[in-house]
C-alpha cells in the first residue's frame, strides 16, 4: 500500500494526492478509507461503544447536530466557468502565521480514549502539513510535551476557564512558554449537556483519569490538592473538575483573562451577534462561531445559519472562524463564502486517530485539503480570497 508517497509536507498537491490514490490500486484494493464515513464506521469498530458513543454523541435528541450538518444543504455554489484554474492558493494568514488551508485541528480532549498516542498523534500530523493545531485542556498529554513533539509547528492552546484565576495564569504562562500563539476560551461548556448516550453507556472518561494530564502536572492545581495526584487520582479528577471550568464564568472574567496574557484570544462557542460585539468590546481577537458540534445546547441554531449574522454584526473588526458540521471541501467554501476566515475540523480527524493514529490524521487531512482545492477550483476560484458571497446562493 503506497500511502501519499509523493506528497511533500507543506507543499501539496491535490493531482499528487489524488494520483497516490489511484496508484494505490496497483497493490490490490485500498487499505484505508477514502471517505468520512467509512472512517466512521471503521473508528466505531475499532472503540469500544463508551469511547465511540462520546465522540459520535451529541446532547438531547440530537437536533442541533444535526442542524449543524442540514445548515450546509441550504446553500449550493454557483460555479464560474472559463476561468484560469491552473494556479491554485489554499493557504490562508491569520494572527501573522501563514496556514497551508483555512483550517485547523480543533480542540478534542481526552484523546487517549481513541489511541494510544493520544494528542501526540494530530499534534505531529498538523505540524507536518502545516495546518494549526489547538489543544485542548482537557488533553490526556500535557501541553509541553505535545508542544516538544511539534517543533515550530503552529499551535494554540485552548481553556477552560478555571474557576481559580491562580490556575488561570499558571495555564497561560505555561502555554506562553511552551510555544503557543493564541489562545482559545471555550465557553459554550461550564455544564456537560445532556449527553444520552454517554448516561445511556455510564460514560465520563475523566472518572478514569483520560483528559487529566494538563492538571496533573500544573504546580497551582497541585499545591490545592492533599494528596498528589499520583497518591490519590480520584481525589484529584475530583478537584479537576470541580475547578476546571468556572461556572460562574461572566464577561469581568474575560477581562481578567485579557490582563493575563498578550496572545491574541478568540472566544469560542458564540452563536448570538449580540454576544459577538460585547466579545469585541472586551478586547477578543477573534470569534469562534460554534455550538460544539450540537454537544451543549440541543436545540440551538446550527453554526452556518448563525454564521452570516455574526459576520453582519462584527463587520471585520475580527477574524470570525467557525466550526461544528464541517465534513467536506463544499462545506469549507460555503462557510468561506458567508464570510468565515478559517474553519475548525473536529470529529473526522478523531475518527480517523482511532482507526490508524497520526497516519490516519495525515490521510483525512490530506483528503480535505485536496477536495477543498479541487472543488475551489472547479467552481473558478483560485484563491481563499475569492470566495466572496457571490460564490453561493440560498436555496431554501
Ligand atoms: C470528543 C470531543 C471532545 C471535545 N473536546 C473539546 C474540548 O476539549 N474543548 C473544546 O473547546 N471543544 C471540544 N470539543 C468540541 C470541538 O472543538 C468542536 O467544537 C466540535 O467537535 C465541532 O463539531 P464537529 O465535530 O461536528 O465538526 C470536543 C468535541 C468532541 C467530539
Ligand atoms: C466540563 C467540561 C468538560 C468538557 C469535556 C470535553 C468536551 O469538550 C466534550 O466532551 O465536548
Amino acid at each position: 500500500m503506497r500511502l501519499g508517497g509523493r506528497v511533500q509536507s507543506l507543499n501539496i498537491k491535490s493531482a499528487d494526492i489524488q494520483m497516490s490514490i489511484y496508484e494505490s490500486g496497483d497493490e490490490g484494493a485500498r487499505l484505508l478509507p477514502v471517505s468520512l464515513s467509512e472512517w466512521e464506521e471503521r473508528a466505531e469498530k475499532k472503540l469500544d461503544a463508551g469511547s465511540f458513543g462520546y465522540v459520535h454523541g451529541g446532547a438531547g435528541a440530537g437536533d442541533t447536530m444535526r442542524a449543524n450538518i442540514d445548515a450546509f444543504q441550504t446553500y449550493r455554489i454557483r460555479p464560474r466557468i472559463c476561468m484560469d484554474i491552473s494556479n491554485r492558493d489554499l493557504s490562508v494568514k491569520l494572527f501573522g502565521h501563514k496556514f497551508t488551508a483555512p483550517f485547523l485541528f480543533a480542540p478534542i480532549g481526552v484523546n487517549s480514549i481513541f489511541h494510544p498516542d493520544a494528542e501526540l498523534a494530530p499534534a505531529k500530523a498538523a505540524a507536518k502539513l502545516g495546518i494549526p493545531y489547538i489543544l485542548s485542556n482537557v488533553s490526556t498529554m500535557d501541553l509541553e510535551k505535545v508542544a516538544e513533539v511539534m517543533g515550530d509547528g503552529i499551535r494554540w492552546f485552548q481553556l477552560y476557564p478555571p474557576r481559580n484565576h491562580e490556575l488561570t495564569k499558571s495555564f497561560l504562562s505555561r502555554a506562553e512558554a511552551a510555544g503557543y500563539s493564541a489562545i482559545v476560551v471555550t465557553i459554550d461548556s461550564t455544564l456537560l449537556g445532556w449527553r444520552e448516550t454517554d448516561l445511556r453507556n455510564a460514560y465520563l472518561p475523566f472518572l478514569s483519569g483520560h483528559g487529566m494530564g494538563n492538571y496533573f502536572s500544573d504546580p497551582v492545581f497541585c499545591s490545592m490538592l492533599d494528596e498528589s495526584p499520583e497518591k490519590n487520582r480520584k481525589a484529584a479528577v475530583k478537584v479537576a473538575l470541580d475547578e476546571g471550568n468556572n461556572i460562574c464564568f461572566t464577561w469581568k472574567d474575560l477581562d481578567f483573562i485579557r490582563q493575563q496574557t498578550k496572545l491574541p484570544i478568540l472566544l469560542k462557542g458564540v452563536t448570538h451577534p449580540d454576544d459577538a460585539i460585547v466579545a469585541i468590546e472586551h478586547g477578543v481577537d477573534g470569534i469562534i462561531v460554534s455550538n460544539h458540534g450540537g454537544r451543549q445546547l440541543d436545540g440551538a441554531i446550527g453554526t452556518l445559519e448563525a454564521l452570516p449574522f455574526i459576520c453582519e454584526a462584527v463587520k471585520e473588526k475580527v477574524p470570525i472562524l467557525m466550526d461544528s458540521g464541517i465534513r467536506r471541501g463544499a462545506d469549507i467554501l460555503k462557510a468561506m463564502a458567508l464570510g468565515a476566515s478559517a474553519v475548525l475540523i473536529g470529529r473526522p480527524y478523531v475518527y480517523a486517530l482511532a482507526v490508524a493514529g497520526q497516519m490516519g490524521v495525515e490521510e483525512v487531512m490530506k483528503h480535505l485539503f485536496t477536495e477543498t482545492e479541487l472543488q475551489m477550483a472547479i467552481s473558478g476560484r483560485t484563491s481563499i480570497q475569492e470566495l466572496d458571497r457571490s460564490l453561493v446562493m440560498k436555496v431554501n
